[in-house]
């Protein structure tokens, strides 16, 4: 469903994302992680048609991305870090528009269940400029989710939730992802994608650290660096950036010897 072989990006001489390949399969829930300017956003922006490849190839739903945008874009939901809203139109009249848009079936009904689901009812006449972060951010996840897309691609979608809605989110994307649709999400919140994620890509500076199932990752490290079986990812996680930093110090210090 999502495909990214040998993905790279260049801005100028820097690599912000360089062979980056994965897929995700129907059925499944995949997190692109990594620390600050790791390349998730870039990716991302890659498979939702925002910022060229440098290199690589991006397909979603079988199209490619750049060489067949309509078709790419028709099949996914896209969910950005910072959602741009109108702010100008009510939730109602801007899900509304989403709806037409992408011809959902009793769009009315489906954006009035919506918005009860996300406590959004007494607010759906209200101008979006009016929302609080938190309010905007669920107007996004509905306007991703309502046409019900066989492929969703979100980046960091629990910034500003509550607890509340982010365990909904949380419980939304697995089923999405249960019911034969494939997720890929960026999060920093690594409990979260221990919890939801199927498969994972750490990155780092954009180069793949490790990718796999959680218990990928956990053979990864246990052989590499001498963890043990059963860690949390956030134990990995760090481990793997130890063992980064580790190899750039010996790499920096070969190269001054040299
Ligand atoms: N428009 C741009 N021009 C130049 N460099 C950019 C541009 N956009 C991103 N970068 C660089 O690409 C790298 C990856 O950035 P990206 O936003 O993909 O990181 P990220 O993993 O999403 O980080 P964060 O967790 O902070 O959101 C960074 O070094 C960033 O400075």
């Amino acid at each position: 469903m999502i495909e990214v072989l040998h993905y790279t990006k260049r801005y100028g001489t820097h690599a912000a994302v360089s062979d980056l390949s994965f897929s995700v399969r129907p059925g499944e829930l995949f997190g692109l992680l990594g620390s600050n300017g790791a390349g998730k956003t870039t990716t991302i922006r890659a498979l939702v048609g925002l910022t060229r490849p440098t290199g690589g190839t991006v397909r979603v739903a079988g199209f490619d991305v750049w060489a067949d945008p309509v078709r790419a874009k028709r099949s996914f939901g896209y969910i950005p870090d910072r959602p741009y809203l109108y702010g100008k139109l009510t939730a109602r009249e801007l899900l509304r528009f989403v709806g037409q848009l992408y011809a959902v079936p009793g769009a009315d009904r489906e954006i009035d269940r919506w918005l009860e689901l996300f406590r959004l009812t007494d607010f759906g006449n209200e101008l979006v400029e009016t929302y609080s972060h938190g309010m905007r951010q669920k107007v996004a996840i509905i306007a991703a989710m309502l046409p019900d897309p066989p492929v969703l691609i979100v980046d960091e979608p629990m910034v500003g939730l509550d607890p509340h809605a982010a365990r909904q989110v949380r419980e939304l994307f697995r089923a999405h992802a249960d019911r034969g649709r494939s997720v890929l999400l960026t999060t920093h919140s690594l409990p979260l994608a221990e919890a939801v994620c199927d498969r994972l890509v750490v990155l780092d500076r954009g180069r793949v650290l490790a990718s796999g199932t959680m218990g990928d990752l956990r053979a990864q490290t246990a052989t590499e660096a001498g963890g043990v079986m059963g860690e949390s990812l956030e134990r990995i996680f760090f481990r793997l950036l130890e063992e980064e930093q580790e190899e750039e110090r010996r790499r920096r210090e070969l190269a001054e010897t040299a």
